[in-house]
């Protein structure tokens, strides 16, 4: 017997409450437009939050970088909306589509510790009635460097269905992760250029306590490769330690990272020191805000990670 899809099958015993009652013990599970829309009908009880409602978009297997994200979210909003969808259009020919950690079960749990109301899980069929899109967003230049050159149409794929979600959820504010730099570029960039009427907040990465980013992907790596990880943030450590350096500039930045890299036992897909707005190499001159960015093969798994910097002095009052 085909052993049961943890994303289509919810546990029976599994008990529904509705998102704002007290002792909730999970999110309300929705699995369909029809249910989204009948779940988003009821208001939730102002709070006098910023916000009325917040969105977090995931692909699910859920750790402490995701609950981060809720938790900010909960602190903006009155009512906290998490989707889970593992976007085919986002994935590459040859890439892990296929063997993306699911655990639909598990992240209810982790998504009720943290007080989310409502998840949205769709199946593709949900996501996509009418077949793959025809008419599709792209993230144009912004899309072919970085992440871009080795996963081409990545981000656009990444922001047709976040502009998808945004319609079926509709967000006062959406909370992304700054693990996922260039994302949340272009995320920004589009709600900018197509007017989309929501906020976008980016939240800090989480790491784990030897400076690992946290990423679903993680679970792919043996203990052998997940010391050899280790090496991208030390990269990105030595890259911001050399901005403390009087007369840092750009080049001595990606020099140091670069120090850590060489000779580790990945695949250094990029560093760059970008630009926040552009995801562009900044000149060995520039001053002001920056992004560290590393990207590596760790045995057949990919990781990124990245570290927002300053270059220069700091205004007063920005100390
Ligand atoms: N360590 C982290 N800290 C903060 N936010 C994170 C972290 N990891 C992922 N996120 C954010 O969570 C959201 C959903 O990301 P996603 O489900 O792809 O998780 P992921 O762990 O990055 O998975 P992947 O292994 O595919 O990179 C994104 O906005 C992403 O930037
Ligand atoms: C934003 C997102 C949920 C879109 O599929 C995905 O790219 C992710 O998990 O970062
Ligand atoms: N967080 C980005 C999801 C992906 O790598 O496809």
């Amino acid at each position: 017997m085909t052993p049961p899809d943890p994303l289509v099958a919810p546990r029976a015993s599994r008990v529904v409450r509705g998102p704002n009652e007290p002792g909730n013990p999970r999110p309300v599970l929705v699995r369909t437009r029809a249910e989204l829309a009948a779940a988003l009908a009821a208001r939730p009880v102002a709070t006098g939050k910023t916000y009325g409602r917040a969105v977090v978009m995931t692909m699910g297997a859920l750790h402490q970088g995701h609950l981060s994200l809720v938790r900010r979210a909960r602190e903006l909003a009155d009512q906290v909306v998490v989707t889970i969808f593992v976007n085919p259009l986002q994935f590459g020919v040859g890439e892990d589509l296929g063997r993306y950690p699911r655990d639909l079960e598990g992240d209810l749990d982790l998504l009720a510790s943290v007080g989310a109301d409502l998840v949205f899980a769709p199946t593709p069929d949900v996501m996509f009635p009418d077949g793959d899109p025809v008419v599709r967003v792209t993230a144009g230049p912004l899309g072919e460097i970085l992440e871009g050159v080795t996963r081409p149409g990545h981000l656009d794929g990444v922001l047709t269905v976040v502009l998808k979600l945004m319609h079926l959820t509709r967000p006062d504010v959406s909370v992304f992760g700054q693990k996922d730099a260039q994302q949340v570029m272009a995320v920004e960039r589009m709600v900018c250029d197509l007017d989309v009427p929501v906020k976008i907040v980016a939240a800090p990465t989480v790491r784990d306590t030897d400076g690992l980013a946290l990423s679903s992907r993680n679970a792919f790596l043996s203990p052998a490769e997940r010391a050899r990880a280790l090496v991208l943030s030390r990269a990105l450590g030595a890259g911001e330690r050399a901005t403390n350096a009087s007369a840092a500039d750009a080049d001595a930045v990606r020099a140091a990272a670069r120090g850590e890299l060489d000779g580790a036992d990945v695949e250094l897909d990029y560093l760059a020191l970008v630009d926040p707005r552009t995801a562009l190499e900044v000149p060995a001159g520039h001053q002001g805000a920056a992004v560290l960015a590393v990207a590596a093969r760790v045995g057949v798994t990919r990781l990124i990670d990245n570290v927002p910097l300053w270059l220069g002095e700091h205004e007063e009052n920005d100390a």
